[in-house]
């Protein structure tokens, strides 16, 4: 069986969730059977096209800017119309991240709108998958795994003073990694079962 593809999907305007990014495709390297590749969605070009066309999963990233993905991730969402028309993602698998200066800062809103885009190409969104750490328990900490508690998706939080070679922080960044393999290994047991059924 060949190696499924997870490609990255992002735009980050200062650096910090390209980090973010990096670690999301960091973690669906690190699964047997899986490759991982990162796009910058800031000028969509046919390379872009392609690489998601025949990619297995897409994880899409962004900020969160006034509340919602960046401006420049909805100009790429609103460039896959002729996808979407043609529904060329239909069926692969999906996932989100987000990062933003607010503990909270609204990035659910964020992960929500990548799950509707994803939705409304017809892919099958994989969550985070995994418990809530840091202030979800008196005895959590912020090295947790998902200290920021969130299901949809991977959040990370980077201090509003602090470069992209500061922040997001190390649980943060392992977590994108979490969100990478879950994907990977979701994508894995996909292809398996294509396989199985087209056998
Ligand atoms: C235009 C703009 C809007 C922002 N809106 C929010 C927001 O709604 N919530 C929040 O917590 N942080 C907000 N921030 C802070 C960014 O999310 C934060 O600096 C983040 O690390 C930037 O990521 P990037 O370096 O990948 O662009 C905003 C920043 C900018 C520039």
């Amino acid at each position: 069986m060949h190696d499924v593809r997870v490609a990255v999907a992002f735009h980050s305007g200062y650096g910090h969730t390209a980090r973010q990014a990096e670690a999301v495709a960091r973690g669906a390297a690190s699964t047997s059977g899986a490759r991982s590749s990162l796009h910058d969605v800031t000028t969509p070009d046919g390379a872009l096209w392609a690489a998601l066309d025949s990619a297995d999963a897409i994880v899409f990233g962004t900020p969160t800017y006034m509340g919602g993905g960046s401006a420049v991730f909805q100009g790429f969402a609103e460039a896959t119309a002729p996808v979407w028309q043609e529904r060329r993602w239909q069926g692969k698998l999906a996932a989100g991240f987000t990062n933003s200066a607010g503990t909270n800062g609204n990035k659910d809103t964020a992960l929500s709108a990548l799950a509707v885009f994803a939705a409304q190409h017809g892919m099958i969104w994989v969550p985070l998958g995994l418990a809530p750490g840091g202030e979800y328990s008196s005895r959590g900490s912020r090295a947790d795994l998902n200290r920021l508690a969130g299901f949809t998706g991977a959040m990370a939080q980077s201090p509003s003073d602090l470069g992209p070679d500061q922040a997001p922080d190390g649980s943060d960044l392992r977590t994108a990694e979490h969100l990478g393999a879950q994907v990977a290994q979701a994508a894995v047991r996909f292809e398996h079962g294509r396989r199985a059924v087209a056998a």
